[in-house]
């Protein structure tokens, strides 16, 4: 099969994306994560693909795969650079675009500035709807790791599941180790992206994620959301809040419990290209 391809990132988090909608496109896990490979295929973190909307009030479906082939509910960086993309590829001349993930409905608003503000929706906090193997909703949770021994952390749902550790310092943290352990640990039934917070002041925060079905990546949309609404709802935080990710900020808004989270950022594409796979 011959595809055409987009290649784009936010911040650093890579996508290849893919328009199914003007093209045949029937790719299997293997497929996917052979196009992911950095060095036998074109690399990225997650392939993206842009689908006709099954429902009338999203206007495309939104699918994404990480790159060990897995299907995932949702992706932050890669929506915004998503709103780009269906403009670019002319798919649409619209500046809000709603869109259907497996995540839930979410909107891209393309700004006169280049970059894109996404409404992720609200973000969910009940264990079952993390999925999270605790007894009840806690803002910070205790568990013993069998390597990394007792962790704090808080969980949050932006439609996948993310923990989040507030640590003293992001570039001391043991992200891979701790990040990957989190991986093996029935906790999270459905694995987790785990995300480090370091706390600068009130209004920015230093972040990395190790990222479910990846590894560490340069950045990650959810996570930093998912960041937010745990140091919001943990005091120690107000909103807007800058988050600095080695390649850039996000700008992060929540206004409390049964609001949506706003995020704002940068979008890049870097080049086109067709694959044989
Ligand atoms: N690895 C994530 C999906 C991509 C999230 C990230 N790239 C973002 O920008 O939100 C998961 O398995 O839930």
């Amino acid at each position: 099969m011959q595809l055409n391809f987009t290649k784009m990132h936010g911040l650093g988090n890579d996508f290849v994306m893919i328009n199914a909608i003007d093209q045949d496109v029937n790719l299997t896990n293997p497929m996917i994560k052979a196009i992911a490979d950095r060095h036998q295929g074109i690399g990225c973190d997650q392939l993206l693909m842009v689908e006709a909307s099954p429902v009338a009030d999203c206007d495309f479906r939104y699918r994404i795969f990480n790159s060990d082939g897995s299907e995932v509910e949702q992706c932050g960086n890669g929506a915004r650079c998503f709103a780009r993309f269906v403009v670019d590829q002319g798919l649409t001349d619209k500046t809000e675009i709603p869109v259907l993930t497996a995540g839930g409905r979410i909107v891209l608003n393309l700004r006169e500035d280049g970059q894109v503000t996404v409404d992720m929706g609200e973000p969910q906090l009940l264990p079952a709807e993390i999925p999270l193997a605790m007894p009840e909703q806690q803002v910070r949770y205790s568990h013993t790791l069998e390597d990394n021994g007792q962790v704090e952390f808080s969980a949050v749902s932006m439609g996948n599941p993310h923990a989040v550790l507030v640590v003293d310092d992001v570039d001391t943290a043991e992200v891979e180790s701790i990040g990957s352990e989190f991986q093996r640990d029935e906790v999270f039934p459905q694995q987790v992206n785990v995300g480090f917070m370091q706390v600068i002041d009130r209004q920015q925060v230093r972040l990395r994620v190790f990222e479910r079905g990846v590894g560490e990546t340069m950045a990650c949309g959810t996570g930093a959301c998912a960041a937010i609404v745990a140091g919001r709802l943990q005091g120690l935080l107000d909103t807007p809040v800058t988050v600095i990710l080695p390649a850039g900020k996000l700008e992060i808004h929540w206004a409390g419990e049964h609001s949506p989270v706003m995020m704002t950022g940068p979008v890049a594409t870097v080049f086109h290209g067709t694959i044989n796979i």
